[in-house]
C-alpha cells in the first residue's frame, strides 16, 4: 500500500473504501488523537493598526503579539485589509481543483512534478514515503512556488478552475504587503529596527500548500497531519470556512482544537524564527485531525527564507552576555534536512539546538 499511495492519492482511497483507511494510516495508540479537546483561546490581533498613526493602539496589539509569540500560542489575524469575496474565493478554487465538480484523479496526477525538488516538492503529492515504517497522513496537497514569480513551475498549476491562477495572482499580491506588515510587528516587539527580517532576506519564498482531508471513516485511528512544526518564520493559513480539525499542542493543556473563524487568517510561528530570536519566540507544535462527515481544506503560505541565507541566533538578541542556544546552518540545508524528517515525524528543530 505504501508504494501504491505514490500513484493514487487519499482522495481516491477514501472514494474507493468509504472513508474507510486501509492499515498504513492507523496511528501507534500513542499517537492516536482525542477528538473532543477543549478548545484553545486563540488571541487575535488587529493589523489595521498596525500602519496608523495611533501607536497607543498599536503598542497594544504588539505586546498580544509578543506574548502569544514567546508563549508558543498560534494567533489570528483581523484588519488584514484582505476582501471576504476573496477569501471566498480562494476556497473556491481550492475545492474546485480537488473537487467540485469531481475532477478525475488522471487529470490532476498530471499536476505532479516528476523531479522532485529536495527543499521544498511541488505539484499534486500526496505524503512522501521514504520508509515502509511510516505511518501516511490522510490528505493530499498541491504545492505551488508562488513567489518569487521567477521560480514558479507554471507546468504545475493548474489550468482548470479557469479563474486559479487569476485569483492565485491577486491573493497572492495582498499576502506579500500582509508578511511585511507581519514581520514589522514582530521586529518591533522584539526590539529590532523594524524592517530586519523584511532586509535580511527573510522573505525569501514563499511556497503555498493547497491542503485536502478527505472524511475518514475512523478519526479516532487517524491524522490529517501528524505533529509537527513548520520549517518557516512563520505560516500564514487560510482555514476551511465551516469544518474545524486543526489542533496546538499547550504545554498545560496538550492538545486544543482551533476554533474557526471564517475570515481571519491564522499567523503559526515556525522554526526559523525560535531559531533567529535565540528562543524567545517559539514555533508551534500543531496536527491536523479528521471526522467522518465532511472533506476539509486549508491553504497554507509558507514565509521562508532565501536559500543561500544564514539562519542562526540573531547577534542584538545575544547580547548582554546570553548563552546561544541554537546553531546556524543556511536555510538551503535546513530546507533539505526538514524535507527528509517531516515525513518520518522527526523535528528537525531539535537537531539544531545547542
Ligand atoms: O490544515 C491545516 O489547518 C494546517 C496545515 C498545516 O499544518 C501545514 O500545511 O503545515
Ligand atoms: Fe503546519
Amino acid at each position: 500500500m505504501t508504494e501504491e499511495i505514490e500513484k493514487t492519492r487519499v482522495q481516491e482511497i477514501a472514494e474507493r473504501t468509504n472513508g474507510s483507511p486501509p492499515k498504513c494510516f492507523i496511528q501507534r495508540e500513542s499517537n492516536r488523537p482525542v477528538l473532543d479537546a477543549s478548545l484553545a483561546a486563540i488571541p487575535i490581533i488587529d493589523l489595521s493598526y498596525e500602519e496608523s498613526k495611533d501607536l497607543e493602539q498599536r503598542e497594544i496589539e504588539d505586546s498580544k503579539l509578543r506574548s502569544a509569540s514567546s508563549s508558543g500560542e498560534l494567533f489570528y489575524v483581523l484588519g488584514h485589509g484582505i476582501p471576504t469575496s476573496l477569501i471566498d474565493e480562494v476556497r473556491n478554487i481550492t475545492r474546485s481543483f480537488f473537487n467540485q465538480p469531481k475532477q478525475p484523479l488522471k487529470e490532476k496526477l498530471s499536476y505532479t512534478s516528476d523531479m522532485p525538488n529536495p527543499y521544498f516538492s511541488e505539484g499534486y503529492e500526496t505524503d512522501v514515503v521514504v520508509s515502509n515504517e511510516q505511518i501516511l497522513d490522510w490528505n493530499d496537497k498541491l504545492l505551488l512556488n508562488v513567489y518569487p514569480e521567477e521560480e514558479r513551475n507554471m507546468d504545475l498549476w493548474p489550468q482548470k478552475p479557469e479563474s486559479f491562477r487569476e485569483v492565485v495572482n491577486e491573493f497572492n499580491e495582498k499576502i506579500l504587503i500582509l508578511v511585511d506588515v507581519i514581520f514589522k510587528a514582530l521586529a518591533r516587539s522584539l526590539g529590532l529596527d523594524e524592517v530586519y527580517f523584511i532586509n535580511n532576506g527573510s522573505k525569501g519564498r514563499i511556497p503555498w500548500r493547497f491542503n485536502y482531508y478527505p472524511p475518514c471513516s475512523k478519526p479516532d485511528l487517524v491524522l490529517g497531519m501528524k505533529p509537527h512544526s513548520d520549517g518557516s518564520s512563520f505560516t500564514i493559513i487560510l482555514q476551511d470556512d465551516q469544518v474545524s480539525g486543526l489542533q496546538v499542542f499547550n504545554n498545560q493543556l496538550g492538545w486544543l482544537n482551533v476554533p474557526v473563524l471564517p475570515y481571519a487568517l491564522l499567523v503559526v510561528l515556525g522554526d526559523e524564527i525560535e531559531i533567529k530570536t535565540n528562543g524567545q519566540y517559539k514555533s508551534v507544535m500543531h496536527k491536523v485531525v479528521t471526522n467522518s462527515e465532511k472533506e476539509r481544506i486549508s491553504l497554507s503560505m509558507f514565509i521562508l527564507s532565501e536559500l543561500k541565507n544564514e539562519i542562526g541566533p540573531i547577534d542584538e538578541l545575544i547580547e548582554d552576555g546570553k548563552p546561544k542556544l541554537y546553531k546556524s546552518t543556511t536555510a538551503k540545508d535546513y530546507g533539505a534536512d526538514f524535507f527528509v524528517k517531516f515525513s518520518q515525524g522527526i523535528r528537525p528543530l531539535d537537531s539544531m539546538r545547542i
